[in-house]
């Protein structure tokens, strides 16, 4: 539906779509230069091209960035903060325009696509806060006349690299505490969804954010700013969400220099629901846990076990509610899930079904490409889900929910935790004994006990085993971007 004629004419402030980069403070369009189309993904039309930007456009960020970044560093933390509160104000004051390019670029349903932005701007709020709150420590000394005293300082240029499936919300919660401390920041969004991230850098600058402390280098060549981001001295440290695999590469690049790394990485959750659980609300949690965003997020529901005593209940309800389901435009109302970003995540989805129907699972609704074409799928529920089928080790990220049976408590935790990733687990029960037992079993970095929503900036997300290093949101959350320094004085 939308090309880039009508998502201009439809917003309130049409200059928050560009076709240009944000380069060392600078607006840079392609020129003569190459360049890359970004696509609806609901309709196919192409909404812009953009700068195709290499090596020495990352590395005329990175030393705009090192540059910008001391001066940046030396106001204090009530006028950083002064700036990120006014960046976050004009987030929320354009959440509309904000949310209908987060759309068009991606294909969420606008009012999904407008709480990410609320839960974008949430960050940058929380962080501006938090920047008059980087306290150090006093220690006792260790001899009479010792006196030694921890700082935290920022670590320098952050380098950051965000996937397509949130936008916006991935790098605020990277950038926000990076600026609050007094980092300086260089972002490579993903070639579908830069589109959100060039809005967020339109209003940065209008909210004072200083030249070169933010720069967003578009580019469809992601190894190449890969490669400047881990091989620049200049840069400090490496954000990173998206895939195990390339978190893997991002991090053998980063160990030349010995960078600082955080890693956001994939998941494999597992959705346990329990026989004392109340199945209305585990129904309602796996709906949102699993079909958050088609089932895009690292977060979702991958693996959903059963008590036995509930298996046919739980899967009846669950079916029910996913026939309730809307699939189509994400401008069109009442639709409560897009298309999938692009046909290999179709495929992916494809292959996982075929895999497990293979193997013995039945296809309970759902199963195929949707009527409506593209990459729009049928939400899908699969019964009778064993350990040997792919879904089991593997991420899906799409729109299937697979129910496994299981007996008792110890044989689920076994199975919930036989896994490389650790990001985010749910279970629901009303026996508070299990509450406790099954919450400190499972190895994972977020619990979610009787909810399927855990997100929230006030909370440290983040993972453990493979999906990942650091901790995103919370008062946790700028320490991934500060170092601390201890002076020890004799007196
Ligand atoms: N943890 C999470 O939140 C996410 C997990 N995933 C998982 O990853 C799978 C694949 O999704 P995909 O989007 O391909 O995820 P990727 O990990 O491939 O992409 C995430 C980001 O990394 C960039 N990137 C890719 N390769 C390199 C590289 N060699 N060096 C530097 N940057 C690189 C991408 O850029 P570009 O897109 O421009 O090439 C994008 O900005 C999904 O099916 C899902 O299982 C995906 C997204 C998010
Ligand atoms: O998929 C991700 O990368 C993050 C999940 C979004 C969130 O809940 O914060």
């Amino acid at each position: 539906m939308l090309d880039r004629t009508d998502l201009k004419q439809s917003l309130g402030d049409p200059s928050l779509l560009t076709d240009k980069a944000f380069v060392a403070g600078e607006w840079v369009g392609a020129g003569s230069g190459p360049t890359f189309p970004v696509h609806n993904p609901s309709t196919g039309a192409k909404i812009v091209d953009l700068p195709d930007l290499g090596f020495a456009d990352a590395r005329r960020a990175i030393d705009a960035a090192e540059e910008a970044q001391k001066a940046w560093a030396a106001r204090t933390g009530k006028e950083r903060a002064a700036v990120l509160r006014k960046w976050y104000d004009l987030m929320i004051a354009h959440a509309d325009d904000l949310a209908a390019i987060l759309t068009a670029e991606m294909g969420k349903p606008f009012a999904e696509a407008k709480g990410e932005i609320m839960y974008g701007a949430s960050f940058i709020e929380w962080f501006a806060e938090e920047a008059k709150r980087v306290y150090g420590d006093v220690i006792p000394g260790h001899q009479p006349d010792k006196r030694i005293v921890v700082v935290k300082q920022p670590v320098g240029v952050v380098a950051s690299i965000t996937p397509w499936n949130f936008p916006n919300a991935m790098i605020a919660r990277k950038v926000g505490p990076a600026l609050a401390v007094g980092c300086a920041f260089v972002s490579k969004p993903a070639k579908q969804t830069p589109l959100s991230a060039l809005a967020m850098a339109v209003l940065a600058e209008r909210a004072g954010v200083p030249k070169g402390v933010l720069s967003v280098v578009t580019s469809a060549s992601s190894s190449k700013i890969g490669e400047e981001f881990c091989s620049n001295p200049k840069v400090r440290k490496i954000t990173f969400t998206g895939s195990t695999e390339v978190g893997r590469i991002l991090m053998r690049q980063s160990a030349e220099q010995i960078k600082k790394t955080s890693m956001e990485l994939g998941g494999n959750a597992p959705f346990i629901v329990f026989d004392d659980a109340d199945l209305d609300a585990a129904v309602e949690g796996a709906m949102m846990s699993k079909y958050r965003n088609n089932g895009q997020t690292c977060v979702c529901a991958n693996r959903i076990y059963v008590q036995a005593g509930v298996y046919d209940a739980f899967a009846e309800k669950l079916v029910a509610a996913v026939n309730k389901m809307k699939v189509g435009d994400g401008f069109e109302d009442g639709v409560t899930t897009g298309p999938l970003i692009d046909m290999a995540a179709v495929e992916k989805v494809e292959e996982h079904i075929a895999d497990a129907t293979g193997k013995g699972a039945k296809i309970a609704t759902g199963g195929k490409r949707h009527a409506l074409g593209g990459t729009f799928f049928e939400p899908t529920v699969l019964t009778g889900v064993t350990p040997a089928m792919a879904v089991t080790q593997e991420e899906t990220f799409g729109p299937v929910a697979p129910l496994f049976r299981f007996e008792d408590e110890a044989d689920v935790i076994a199975q919930a935790n036989d896994t490389i990733f650790g990001l985010a687990s749910y279970f629901y029960a009303k026996d508070m004994g299990r509450v406790w037992r099954v919450a400190e079993a499972l190895e994972y970095g977020i619990v979610g006990i009787n909810t399927g929503i855990i997100s929230t900036e006030v909370a440290p997300f983040g993972g453990v085993k493979q999906s990942g290093t650091g901790r995103e949101g919370s008062k946790y959350g700028c320490d991934d971007y500060l170092e601390i320094k201890y002076m020890c004085m004799s007196i």
